[in-house]
């Protein structure tokens, strides 16, 4: 076949080689042979290269297919262009573009599309049809990617009721400094000029947390300074705060501005309390406020004979009057004596509420006297128009003419479809008249059963939660409702708490240890019963006069105890906590009955003298101390067989971290134990005698 191809050779003449032409000849065959010898791999070397070729080529391939695998599950505009990018990230020169229809390099290669590849990428092993129209480039579009699965605090506020979770959570530390210098209402917290004089006169030139979320909601909002809101009617509010954080300010302030505007006295706000010492002490706060206001305040406890807190409350009583009658436009009280007045005071009405207040509002709910919440929510809301009551214009005449009702002093708004004498026409396009009255709940352990919040038949309620996203771990906004919800009280941030466990027999003598080694005077300290709260004050009382009698050197100041309990008169009650707030009583022996609400500003010292039944109770024992941003130290004494009860406690309310554990060595208390002794003899001599 070479030979067919070769050239043809010109003969000239007969075919004889000549001397010099066979020298020629044998001298190109030589250096034919030389320079076969000379450069073996010549011949070879397009070959090689197409080795080389295909070894890069195939190792190109297979970094491809890793390429790919590992681009997996991304989007797709970042996986087509693998290899294209990859050669742009060496910063090599773009090679050569050539077409594939260059002979195969591989004959087994398989089949491929028609596309262009670079020199050094794999070519397919076949020429293939060329495409007549350049490849369009598909659109990119992202991957489908599922969605984040919700966090744990969000799966946990799933079904609950949507108020709560939308509740606002409010820093502790949060204040807002009062301007004293204008006139004008404060557009930031809606108090007037008068009002912010006032309350630099009583030496509050700022606002606390929980005052910097209620007054400015109570008093900034479109309507909220009307008296009557028959169409528009109020968001209730439920308000969970620590003890001592100003919630009394934050509903009394608010009240007080926009009663101010009333000309006419009508029982505008009602503020109900668990007990009559809590009455008292609300009362001084609305009256301190609202001096120079005109607004009359009264309470009802039942401290007070019936009739006369009947003549404070109502002005007529011999008549009656649709529309009711009122000598206070504020009144404070206990549950039963409110219950007491509706049934039993002519003309003592709620249709003209405005304020239903109800403090301590987890104890209140507790508490089930005489269905007391029924009622009281069914005086502030308008009887349904019975059909009887609604007339056609036809009707006017006849119905004009049956007034048997005396005059009415004045309905509310929407108690006006009452009236006899002034025909109800009803018209397609009547609006629903509504009760006016707003009802706000305050607690530091407000409750989250939603069969007790229902009870309450709240209006679009908004919660209010003043809860530290650092003493509660609380990382975001859910987290703090979740704590919330979880019933994860908050407590004051200058709170310092203490724990001491010791056997029964040595509790007294190492309650009177903490009296005088770690000074808690100016304490309250909490028992279980009236009972043992007498027992302990005597057995102080022995033990201080004993102490006094002893050879010891360092005998101390003498201490002055009184118990404080059910167990006292009103009157009496009311002068012990007199001298104890003049510190003429060092420490107030007592049972829980003041454990909640009570603030009395110097108690630098709070001792459970006997472990508290639940949670809440030491929540609100404790926050008689730390008031108001002031330091405070609580004490727990727990007897060796009721740490464990104790301690489940506290770490089930996530807050046994908190306690420090005070141990108190024998010979620390070795002094005291002979006027220890002596006090109990005397004791036993004591209640020997008594009985
Ligand atoms: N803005 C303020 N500036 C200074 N003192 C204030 C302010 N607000 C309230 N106080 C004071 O803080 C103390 C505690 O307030 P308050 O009794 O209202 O607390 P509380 O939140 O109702 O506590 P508790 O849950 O124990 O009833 C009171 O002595 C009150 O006068």
């Amino acid at each position: 076949m070479a030979q067919a191809v070769q050239a043809p050779v010109v003969s000239i003449g007969p075919k004889t080689k000549t001397k010099a032409k066979k020298r020629y000849l044998k001298a190109k065959k030589e250096r034919r042979k030389k320079r076969k010898t000379s450069q073996p791999g010549e011949q070879k070397a397009p070959k090689k290269r197409q080795e080389d070729e295909f070894a890069t080529e195939e190792s190109e391939s297979s970094g491809n297919e890793a390429e790919e695998e590992a681009h997996d599950g991304e989007d797709e505009a970042s996986v087509i262009p693998t290899h294209a990018k990859a050669k742009g990230d060496s910063g090599e020169r773009p090679k050569k573009r050539r077409k594939l229809d260059t002979p195969p390099l591989r004959a087994s290669s398989p089949p491929k599309d028609d596309i262009e590849v670079e020199e050094n990428e794999q070519p397919p092993s076949e020429p293939r049809p060329r495409s007549p129209t350049p490849p369009v480039a598909l659109p990119a579009f992202p991957q489908p990617r599922r969605p984040e699965a919700p966090s744990r605090t969000v799966l946990a506020l799933q079904g609950l009721d949507k108020a709560l979770i939308e509740a606002q959570v409010v820093d502790p530390a949060t204040t807002l400094p009062l301007e004293t210098s204008k006139d004008a209402q404060d557009e930031r917290t809606g108090l007037s000029g008068k009002m912010r004089r006032r309350l630099q006169d009583l030496g509050i030139t700022e606002l606390f947390a929980v005052q910097t979320a209620v007054v400015p909601l109570l008093l900034s909002s479109p309507g909220s300074r009307s008296l009557y809101r028959p169409y528009d009617p109020p968001e209730d509010l439920c308000v969970s705060a620590p003890t001592g954080s100003g919630k009394t300010l934050a509903y009394v302030l608010p009240i007080v501005e926009v009663l101010s505007s009333r000309i006419v006295t009508r029982l505008r706000a009602l503020v109900v309390l668990p007990t009559r010492d809590l009455v008292i002490q609300v009362r001084e706060t609305f009256e301190a406020v609202a001096k120079g206001r005109g607004l009359r305040i009264g309470t009802a406890t039942g401290q007070h004979s019936f009739a006369h807190e009947q003549s404070q409350l109502v002005a007529e009583r011999a008549t009656d009057l649709q529309g009711g009658s009122s000598k206070v436009d504020i009144l404070i009280c206990t549950p039963g004596r409110l219950i007491d007045h509706l049934h039993g005071t002519p003309n003592f009405s709620l249709q003209h509420l405005r304020f239903l207040v109800i403090d301590e509002a987890d104890r209140l709910l507790a508490q089930s006297f005489q269905d007391w919440l029924a009622q009281v929510l069914a005086a502030t809301r308008p009887p349904r128009p019975s059909e009887d009551l609604n007339t056609t214009p036809s009707d006017v005449s006849l119905s004009s003419t049956q007034s048997a009702r005396p005059h009415p002093d004045a309905l509310a708004p929407a108690f006006l479809h009452l009236l006899r004498d002034v025909p109800h026409v009803r018209t397609d396009i009547d609006e629903q008249k509504e009760s006016s009255c707003q009802k706000l709940l305050f607690s530091a352990t407000l409750t989250r059963d939603p069969a007790k919040i229902s009870a309450l038949g709240l209006r679009q309620p908004k919660y209010i939660v003043v809860q530290s996203p650092k003493t509660t771990g609380a990382a975001s906004k859910e987290e703090g409702v979740l704590d919330f919800v979880m019933e994860k009280f908050t407590m004051p941030a200058t709170l310092t708490e203490h724990m001491l466990v010791c056997e029964s027999a040595i509790k007294p003598l190492m309650f009177f240890h903490l009296v005088h080694a770690h000074k808690v005077t100016n304490a309250l300290v909490f028992t279980k019963s009236a009972e043992s709260t007498a027992r302990l004050v005597r057995l102080l009382e022995f033990f201080e006069a004993a102490l006094q009698n002893s050879q010891s050197q360092d005998k101390g100041k003498v201490i002055a105890a009184r118990a404080y309990s059910s167990d006292l008169a009103p009157s009496e009650r009311k002068a012990i906590l007199e001298q104890f707030k003049n510190q003429e009583i060092n420490i107030l022996v007592c049972s829980d009955l003041i454990s909640r609400g009570i603030d009395i500003s110097h108690v630098s010292h709070v001792v459970s003298y006997d472990v508290p039944v639940d949670f809440r109770k030491y929540v609100h024992r404790v926050g008689r101390t730390a008031r108001a941003g002031r330091a405070g130290d609580a004490w727990t004494l727990v007897e060796e067989q009721e740490a464990r009860y104790f301690k489940t406690m506290m770490k089930e309310a996530d807050h046994l971290g908190q306690v420090k554990r005070l141990r108190v060595p024998e010979t620390d208390v070795e002094s005291l134990k002979p006027a220890y002794e002596t006090a109990l003899a005397r004791l036993k001599e004591f209640y020997a005698r008594s009985s």
